[in-house]
Formats: C-alpha cells, structure tokens, sequence
C-alpha cells in the first residue's frame, strides 16, 4: 500500500506560508479544507488495505501535524487558547469528515452491507468490545446467531458463520482462505501461530512437523508420563486427606510444567511448588486481555508500541524476556534432551542462523506453551467436571482399562469410549470457542448457499457449531455413545473440528491425545471422582472466559482412592 507522508519539514512551512498570508478568520476555510481532506484520506487511501500495523504510526503522525499547526499558529502570534480552540477545530473537522465518510460507506456502500447483524457493529468493532468485555465472547456470539442466524455481520469486515458448511470450506485442505488479521495481534512477536504468510508459515511448519513426528513422540512420552504420575500423587495425598481439590490449578499446573519441558527442557516447577510460577502468572494477566481485545487487534498494536510500560503489556514483555532467557539457557544446554526446542534448535543451527532466529525462537516457545496448555488443561477440566457428575461413565472407563497397560499409547487410542469422553467434551466446550479467525481469498467464497465476498473475515465459532440442534440430538447434554454405540445423535459432523483442518490444524494434536487420555486413564483407574461438597460447577462456567483459549473457573472435586 502506499503510504502518505503525514509530516515533514516541507508540510511544516508550507502551513506556516499558508497560515501567515491567511487572516484568521479563514478558520471556517481551514476547517472545510480539513474535512475535504478526511473524505479524501478515506476515499482515496485507508478504503483499500489493511492498516492495522500502521496504526500506531498513524496515531504518532496525527499527532504531530496536530502539534505543528497548533505550534504555527503560536509563532504567528495567536494566544495558546485560541491556538489549541482552533487546531481542536481543523483537527476535529478532519476526523468528524473521515469517520463520516468510513460510516457512511460501511453501512450503506460495503460489500457485506445485505448481510443481517446488529446495525452498530457494521460500523465500528467497539461495540464488540464493549460487549464481550467479560471475555463471554462465546454466548454474545450464540444470543447473535439465535437473532440473526447462521451469517451474521459481526464487525465492518467481519462475518460470523454458524453452520457446519464453514469449517471444510475456510480450513479444508483446498481452502485459499487465510489467517486473519487478528493473527497480527502480537506483532512484531514472531511464532509459527501467528505467521499469516503462507509460503512462511509453510516453512516454518516443516520445522515444527519433525518436532511431532513418530520417533520425536515417542521420546516424549516417557517424560510426560513422569508428570502425570506426578500429578496423581499429589492428588493421592489430598485424597487421603480427604481434601478438596481445585482441579483447575491441578491440570494447569500439570499441563504447563510439561510444556516448559517441551520448550525449554525445564519445567515451571508449580506441581512441586503447588503454586504459580511468577512468569506464567504474568503469561495469564496479559492473555485475559486477548478476549476482550481480539476484536480490535489495531489498538493492540497502539498498546504494544505506544505504550510499553501500561500495566498488562508490560506484562506480556516481562513474560517474552523470560522465555528469551529460557531459550538462551536451553541453547546452552548439554545432552540430548527429547523436547521439541531440541528440533528448533537443531534446524536454526543447520541453515546456521541461530542468531537470527533467536526471536522465532522465543515466539515459538511462547506459543507451544500457550497452545499446548490452556487446551489441554481446559479439556481435562471440563471432562472431569462431566465425568464427577457422571459416574456411571466412570465405571465404563474403569471396565474399559481393565487388563490392558495404560501406560502402553498405542494400546490406550484404540480404548473407544475413552476417546469418545474426549470427543464429546471438546464438542460440546471446545477450548478454541470462538478463535480461529480466517480472511477469504480476494475472490471470495461460497460456503453452504452463501458467497462470501473477498477478504472478508471468517469467524466460525466452535462453541456454537458444536451446539446446533441441526447437527446432534440433545445438542446441549455431554453424550459420549453419540460418537460409539449411538451414532444416530451426530446428524452433521462437518462442524466437529476441534484440532482443525488443513495447512493451519493443530501439529500438536497427537502429543495432546496422548497425554489426555493417559492421564484420564490414571486418575480413573485410581480414582473416584465426585463433587466437593457444595460444588455445582456454577463458577466454572461463570468464570469461564474466552480469550483465544478457553480459561475455565475453579472446579473443586474429591477423589477416593479405589481400592
Ligand atoms: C486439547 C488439546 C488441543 C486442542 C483442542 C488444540 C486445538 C488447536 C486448534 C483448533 C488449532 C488451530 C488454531 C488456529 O486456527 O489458529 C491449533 C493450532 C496449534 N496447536 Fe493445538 N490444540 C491442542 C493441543 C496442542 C498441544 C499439546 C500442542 C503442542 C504440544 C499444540 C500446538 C499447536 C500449535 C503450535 C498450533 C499452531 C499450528 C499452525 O499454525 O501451524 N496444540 N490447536
């Protein structure tokens, strides 16, 4: 795109020239010439492209420009309140002009014009964020679809699609779709994630493929079997204790102190420690802002660049320099550790640019760690939340496990009604509820009936695709059989994608399959699980937040030691 000088030396006399030979009471004059100029800025530049990234060089020259007529004005002698009333003035007429024109031409001229929503959010995505500031992104977007149906208008360039139709067509493997624009949010942080350039991300992706790969898997496992043994221990003691325990924290602490394994071949140390570590601590504070923000990605980029020291993203650059620090370690470290930095690693060292690399690096480490736990920990959550309130698919786990090793992966993935308890948990709450935003290729789309005009976004909420009453029976109630014994429950399952499909789908899905269920296998063959006492699960929903991953409120269970 190009860009348009906003401020230099030349603009600078020039308005002073303008402004000495001008009497004052042209102000009227400056100000339509100013408004001429937002309907121009619009038409003729911010119409086209994306400018996301630019934001906050767009915000520092305005800024400027405003600062230079205001300065102009006092050199030619105006007192310091006229001077500030009248750049007020032109630099209000200028706004008050382009903003006219962007609502205008969005509400009456844009491409996605015919499509129904709320009028206010073809406008701005301020309402968006206004209205999922709890992070309930995910039942803002149900209430919507029950008003509006399957395509609704969610933002100025954005469609919300909830019909099973979506997810093949933006993710299929012949999908021209792309990441979109969101996917810029944590800019300039460089991760495989985050890279919305195809050729890129490919590239990026064959590094990480062999991170995942049969023999890299099977060195990990014995390590996450470590932990989870780990795990089952402390809830052993508490147990006896008869304790309640706060799953919640458990699983986090769990699944985390394995991804710092996997990352940086150490792990936070919490289900030792049995509390938080101080950088995940700052990890979580920065990401409750992904929700309420996702909407607005623009601003993130004014945060993170304009204002570096605001609570919250200083936190996320206090969380980065940590893994910057835990990745140099890492690349210092002797022995062969099986881990999926080793991989990262070893591919920067054979083009011989670790040097370089060193910020992929760091983002690749942060995303691993975001990606491999909130999921998994979320998952595990809700399922013993489910499987608390259900004990009768307890004892058909328990009967299921009897006689085989469930140390043994190979022999737990064929375990039916197993995987059938974690298929049905991530359908019916996924961890990715709304996330996942794609961009149409520039000639658009057909999905179901519908064409999607180009470039435009694609939001296609897991949590409400896996609640439609047109693709499952009894669409709301968690039915294991749906996926064994009672296939007739599942009418549509194009919208069932919990690890996603094609170039983008999740590279760690088999890691995380394992280590679910094996975990699953071990409480529950040690196990009973129930309620604490005046546990409802109320406050796990209540405070069930979505930012990108789900963030689950605190559920309190007991376990009894089978004997
Ligand atoms: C219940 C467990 C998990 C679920 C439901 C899940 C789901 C997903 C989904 C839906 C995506 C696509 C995200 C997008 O469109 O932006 C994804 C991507 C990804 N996941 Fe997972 N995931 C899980 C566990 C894991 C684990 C354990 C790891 C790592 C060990 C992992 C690493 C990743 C990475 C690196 C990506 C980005 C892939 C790319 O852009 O090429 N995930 N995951």
């Amino acid at each position: 795109m190009p860009s348009i000088p906003l401020w230099n030396g030349s603009v600078s006399s020039c308005a002073s020239n303008l402004l000495a030979r001008v009497p004052m009471s042209s102000t009227t004059q400056l100000c339509l010439g100013s408004a001429f100029l937002g309907v121009f800025s619009h038409q003729a530049v911010y119409i086209r492209g994306e400018w996301h990234l630019r934001a906050p060089r767009l915000v520092q020259g305005y800024s400027l420009v405003a600062a230079a007529i205001f300065g102009v004005q006092c050199r030619l002698g105006t007192d310091v309140v006229t001077s500030l009333a009248r750049t007020g003035l032109i630099a209000g007429s200028y706004a008050a002009a382009l903003f006219s024109s962007i609502i205008i031409y969005r509400r009456f001229f844009h491409r996605l014009r015919h499509f129904p929503g709320p009028p206010i959010a073809s406008l701005t995505k301020f309402w968006h964020v206004w209205k999922s500031r709890n992070g309930q992104n995910h039942l803002l977007l149900e209430q919507l679809h029950e008003k509006y149906g399957p395509v609704i208008r969610t933002g100025p360039e954005e469609l919300t699609i909830i019909d099973p139709a979506v997810m093949p067509a933006v993710d299929g493997f012949r999908s021209e779709c792309t990441k979109a624009v969101w996917y810029d949010m944590l800019h300039p942080t460089t991760a495989l994630n985050t890279t919305r350039d195809k050729p890129a991300h490919d590239a990026r992706r064959r590094i990480w493929d062999r991170g995942f790969s049969p023999k890299a898997l099977a060195a990990y496992e014995g390590r996450v079997q470590e932990y989870a043994v780990v795990l089952s221990s402390r809830i052993d003691e508490l147990a006896r204790q008869g304790a309640r325990v706060n799953v919640t924290d458990w699983f986090y602490w769990f699944t985390l102190d394995v991804m710092g394994e996997f990352a940086f071949g150490r792990s936070f140390d919490m289900l030792r420690d049995e509390e938080w570590h101080y950088a995940v601590q700052l990890l979580r504070k920065a990401m409750s802002l992904v929700g309420p923000f996702s909407p607005v990605p623009w601003l993130a980029q004014i945060g993170f660049k304009l204002l570096p020291g605001m609570i919250y993203v200083r936190d996320w650059f206090a969380m980065v320099k940590f893994c910057r620090g835990r990745m140099d370690e890492r690349i210092q470290m002797k022995g062969d550790k099986p881990d999926v930095a080793h991989w990262l690693i070893q591919a920067s060292l054979e083009q011989n640019s670790l040097q370089q690399d060193i910020d992929w690096l760091t983002g690749d480490a942060l995303t691993l760690i975001i990606a491999g736990s909130d999921t998994m920990a979320a998952t595990l959550v809700l399922m013993f939340y489910e499987l608390a309130r259900t004990p009768y698919h307890q004892e058909l786990l328990l009967s299921e496990f009897r006689g085989i090793n469930i140390a043994d992966r190979h022999r737990l993935q064929y375990c039916a009604h197993l995987n059938a308890c974690l298929n049905e948990t991530m359908r019916l709450h996924p961890t990715l509820m709304t996330g996942g935003y794609r961009q149409a290729p520039p000639q658009g789309i057909t999905i179901g009936n519908t064409y999607i005009p180009g470039n435009t976004t694609i939001v296609s909420p897991r949590y409400s695709l896996g609640r439609l009453e047109t693709s499952y029976e009894q669409a709301t109630e968690w039915i294991p059989e749906r996926w064994t014994t009672r296939p007739e429950l599942v009418k549509d399952n194009r919208g069932f994608s919990p690890f996603a499909l094609g170039r983008y789908n999740c590279v760690g899905k088999t890691v995380a399959m394992s280590e679910m269920r094996y975990i699953t296998a071990l409480l529950v063959t040690r196990f009973e699980v129930f309620f604490a006492p005046g546990e409802t699960g109320q406050r796990l929903f209540e405070d069930l937040r979505d930012q990108f991953t789900a963030s689950p409120g605190r559920l309190e269970l007991q376990f009894r030691r089978r004997e």
